[in-house]
């Protein structure tokens, strides 16, 4: 394994994930946001799910304690100068997300690899903000990361097969599944997931049918694990918009065009989970 020390930038839902998975792997990970608030309720979300596998017997009290002293946090970006592998997993905006990438261009070591948590942009257009577009990539967990056991791997133009390979054996390092992708809207997890949660919500637009129902109805008939509006809510309704609107924009095709319901909770800041309101209520 040549990647040992990692950054992951952005301490949300996302970043917190991958920070854990990192560190209960053996490597050394400094966790990086914008707002020390955001790194206190990362590292408190960490350590949350890291009692439960205690609880569990999943992991000793031992490993929690090591996990833990494998991470550190910092709101300097400067601080990813040792870092040979850098995860970015900031808001869904290619402006944060390509200002973020040519800062780390000027920070991080030659051999570094620039990756993002993106799930859905364009890993060819995030690369072309660095000078290294050879070693740039998507790698784009699920969430629940300590959970889900895939990382979709994506290609852009430009990444070398070196990069590629690298990624490919990190993943299993962190015992999960890569799937080699190539770069295009929505890639496929996106592109086939994101169609569905937005059919969901014109649904409840339209009248069809409460958001209760629908949701019954997919778990119940489809075995689906979630329905489609609590998954909604769970990744996050911005998230969910800018997902839609980057594969409407990206193929020019109506039938992703994103539901004004959609568009009107987000508006209002009903963002799902995160913010305590989405189709459903939660205590925060
Ligand atoms: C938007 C994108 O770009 C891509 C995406 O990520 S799309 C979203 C992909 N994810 C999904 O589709 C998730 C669908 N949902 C599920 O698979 C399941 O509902 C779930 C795994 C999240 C929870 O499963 P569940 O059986 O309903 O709940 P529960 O029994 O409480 O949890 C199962 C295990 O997951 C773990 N878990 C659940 N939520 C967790 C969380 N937020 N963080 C960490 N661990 C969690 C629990 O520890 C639990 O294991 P133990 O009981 O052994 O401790
Ligand atoms: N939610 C999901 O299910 C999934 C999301 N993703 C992708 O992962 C990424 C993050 O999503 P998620 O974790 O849900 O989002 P969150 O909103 O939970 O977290 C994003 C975090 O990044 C911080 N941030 C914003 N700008 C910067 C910056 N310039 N430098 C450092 N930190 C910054 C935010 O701070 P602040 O709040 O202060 O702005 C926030 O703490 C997105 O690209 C998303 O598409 C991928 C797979 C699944």
């Amino acid at each position: 394994m040549q990647s040992k020390k990692i950054m992951v930038i952005g301490a949300g839902q996302m970043g917190s994930g991958i920070a854990q998975v990192f560190a209960q792997s053996h490597f050394q990970v400094k966790l990086n946001d914008i707002s020390e608030e955001a790194l206190t309720k990362g590292l408190n979300t960490i350590e949350k799910s890291l009692n439960r596998s205690v609880k569990k017997e999943r992991i000793s009290q031992q490993d929690k304690t090591d996990t833990l002293e494998r991470l550190s946090t910092t709101t300097k970006l400067s601080d990813a100068f040792d870092c040979d592998l850098v995860i970015e997993a900031v808001v869904e905006n290619m402006d944060v997300k390509t200002k973020v990438f040519g800062e780390l261009d000027k920070i991080t070591a030659d051999h570094a690899i620039l990756a993002s948590n993106t799930s859905s942009l364009p890993i060819t257009e995030i690369a072309a903000a660095t000078h290294r577009p050879e070693q740039v990539i998507g790698m784009h967990f699920m969430n629940p990361v300590p959970v889900m056991p895939l990382v979709e791997v994506i290609r852009g133009l430009a990444t070398s097969d070196e990069t590629y390979q690298a990624i490919d054996q990190t993943t299993k390092a962190l015992h999960k599944t890569p799937v080699e992708v190539n770069d295009y809207p929505g890639f496929v997890s996106n592109r086939v997931l994101m169609p569905m949660i937005n059919e969901a919500i014109y649904t409840v637009y339209e009248g069809v049918a409460t958001p209760e129902s629908v949701d019954e109805v997919m778990k119940l008939g489809m075995n689906h694990p979630m329905g489609p509006l609590t998954l909604a809510d769970f990744i996050g309704l911005d998230t969910c918009l800018y997902i839609m609107e980057v594969l409407y924009d990206g193929f020019g095709d109506s039938k992703y065009r994103p539901c004004p319901l959609l568009r009107k909770y987000v508006k209002a800041g009903w963002l799902g989970r995160k913010t305590g309101r989405g189709f459903y209520l939660y205590d925060r």
